[in-house]
């Protein structure tokens, strides 16, 4: 590949190496062997440190991916009868090929639109109201994703308000927190803040986005619906036999602090790019940056010029639009790269 179009790496914090912290600790889990599937010490301290976190005594499972965690934890929410309630945005609907549907065993999906991609009490509502005849596949979970597949996130009143729409439905709430971190460290809140002090049922904490290798932490708050959790793991192939390789790096994201330090970055480096792409001409915003994703609108010459040079980036996520995500190790070098890049793109074909 000539240096004109050397990959570059913007299109998911997917696509981020293994951070410092984690690589430490698998290193050292590494040093002896030990106990399998799950009965090791690494994933009892790393399951005690998420209980000291989150200042709460709830239940934590291991799987290996987000899309596993999701439609795990959303089948031991709702019968297969029932309905899950969610932005027509959410990665649950768009991008986890029925795995949620699949695993609850045929709970539908019901989505509801929101600016921002959001939902809202209103919109809630709406899908919960809609009907009430047995035809009708009866709501039971709603499900948030904090921070958003748009970038956007949550606020404290915005979570308050859904529990409030979802006690009043007897209702659960799931929350898809592949870039949860990235709220906290967005809203300067804590974990409990977002989570269970605001009625949050379940949360799937993404560790891949923020510095793992790979591994979700599944956290019940609401002990009663993890009852046999990790036998549906089990069958599910969700139950890793060498699990100590996602709880110890979990562990050091935890214990050194770097879950926070390496959210706070990405989010920065997300903010340096949105001000850099806002100084550009005919460039324009898609969503308010909250998180660690910039979401722009760019013309479609624009968009070519820049993946022949190597950049990568979707643009079929939220409502089209390149999105460019930033993780732990992006670095302002490469995001000057892209702003010139896109600076020239533009102006190539600018007439
Ligand atoms: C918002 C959101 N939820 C869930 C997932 C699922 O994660 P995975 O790709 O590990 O299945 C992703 C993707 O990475 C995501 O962006
Ligand atoms: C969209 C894709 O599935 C992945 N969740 C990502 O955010 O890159």
């Amino acid at each position: 590949m000539t240096s004109e179009c050397t990959p570059r790496f913007l299109a998911s914090d997917n696509t981020s190496g293994i951070c410092p912290e984690a690589m430490a600790y698998l290193l050292e889990a590494n040093q002896v062997d030990d106990l399998a599937y799950g009965n090791d010490h690494w994933t009892e301290r790393a399951a005690n440190r998420f209980r000291q976190m989150f200042d709460y005594d709830c239940e934590v499972f291991f799987v290996f991916n987000g899309t596993a965690a999701n439609s795990l934890a959303l089948s031991a929410m709702g019968r297969s009868y029932h309905s899950v309630i969610c932005h027509e945005l959410a990665h649950i609907e768009t991008d986890e090929c029925g795995g949620p549907e699949f695993f609850s065993n045929g709970a539908k999906l019901l989505t509801s639109p929101g600016a921002n991609g959001k939902l809202t009490p209103e919109g809630i509502e709406a899908l919960v109201t809609r009907r009430s005849d047995i035809h009708y596949p009866k709501p039971k979970v709603v499900s948030l994703t904090q921070a958003t597949e748009v970038g956007t996130v949550y606020t404290r009143e915005e979570l308050l308000a859904i529990r409030a729409i979802a006690d009043k439905h007897d209702l659960r709430l799931h929350m898809d927190g592949a870039r949860f971190a990235n709220a906290c460290a967005s809203l300067n809140a804590t974990p409990a803040e977002l989570t269970w002090q605001v009625g949050v049922d379940a949360l799937c904490f993404s560790g891949t986005k923020n510095g793992l290798a790979m591994g979700e932490a599944i956290l019940f708050f609401n002990r009663e619906l993890a009852e046999d959790f990790s036998y549906r793991c089990k069958q599910a192939g969700q139950l890793a036999s060498k699990m100590r390789y996602i709880s110890a790096p979990w562990l050091g994201l935890l214990e050194s602090g770097a879950w926070l330090t390496n959210a706070q970055h990405a989010n920065a480096m997300a903010q340096y790019l949105t001000q850099g792409l806002q100084a550009l001409p005919g460039v324009s915003l898609m969503f308010p940056a909250q998180a660690n994703s910039v979401f722009v609108e760019l013309p479609a010459h624009a968009i070519s010029a820049l993946k022949a040079k190597g950049w990568t980036f979707y643009t079929f996520i939220g409502a089209g639009g390149a999105r460019f995500v930033c993780a732990w190790n992006t670095t302002v070098e490469l995001l000057d790269l892209l702003i010139a890049d896109v600076k020239i793109a533009l102006e190539q074909h600018s007439g």
